[in-house]
């Protein structure tokens, strides 16, 4: 039984999340996903939906067998419950790859660290952004 972890703030749900999700799944037999605070969601603009929002629309999704609200303050504490063998970086991510992996040797866990492909428009108006979304809606609705 193969573990990965995926995780992210997923806030407004697009074909980019999904592909990431079923990307990460792939790499093995079981899909945890952590879903960021709110509160540590500090490089970009605060997620508009709840936190138990995201998570619960996550989890919904076909390639996810479990989403969790990360903790508050210590990235590695759901790791360290979840114990999975893979982590899945997503393709642009800021989290460095070697840096993660020597926190997890650090704690003792065995898990190997990977980096997903990101995904370009298929089509001329897919938005594979939910930074793009806002400001598509706010262009056109506000
Ligand atoms: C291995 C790993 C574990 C994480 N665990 C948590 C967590 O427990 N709580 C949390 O708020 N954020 C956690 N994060 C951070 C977010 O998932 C995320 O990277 C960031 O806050 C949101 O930005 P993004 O959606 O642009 O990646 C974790 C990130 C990584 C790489
Ligand atoms: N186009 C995409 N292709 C593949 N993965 C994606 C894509 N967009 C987001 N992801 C991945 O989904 C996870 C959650 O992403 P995030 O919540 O930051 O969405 P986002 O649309 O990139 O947000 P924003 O536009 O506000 O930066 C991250 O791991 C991210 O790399």
């Amino acid at each position: 039984m193969t573990t990965v972890v995926a995780q992210g703030t997923f806030d407004i749900l697009h074909p980019g999340h999904l592909q990431y999700l079923e990307e990460a799944a792939a790499m093995g037999d079981e899909l945890h996903v952590i879903i960021a605070r709110r509160e540590n969601v500090s490089h970009k603009r605060t997620p508009v939906l709840a936190d138990r929002q995201r998570r619960d629309m996550v989890g919904a999704l076909d390639p996810v067998d479990s989403a969790v609200l990360g903790d508050r303050e210590d990235i590695f504490v759901p790791i360290e419950r979840i114990d999975p063998d893979v982590i899945v970086l997503g393709h642009d991510q800021h989290h460095d790859e070697h840096a993660i992996e020597g926190a997890l040797d650090e704690r003792g866990i065995d898990c190997s660290v990977e980096r997903a492909a990101g995904r370009t428009p298929s089509y001329d108006d897919e938005l594979l952004s939910t930074g793009r979304i806002v400001d598509r809606i706010c262009e056109q609705r506000c």
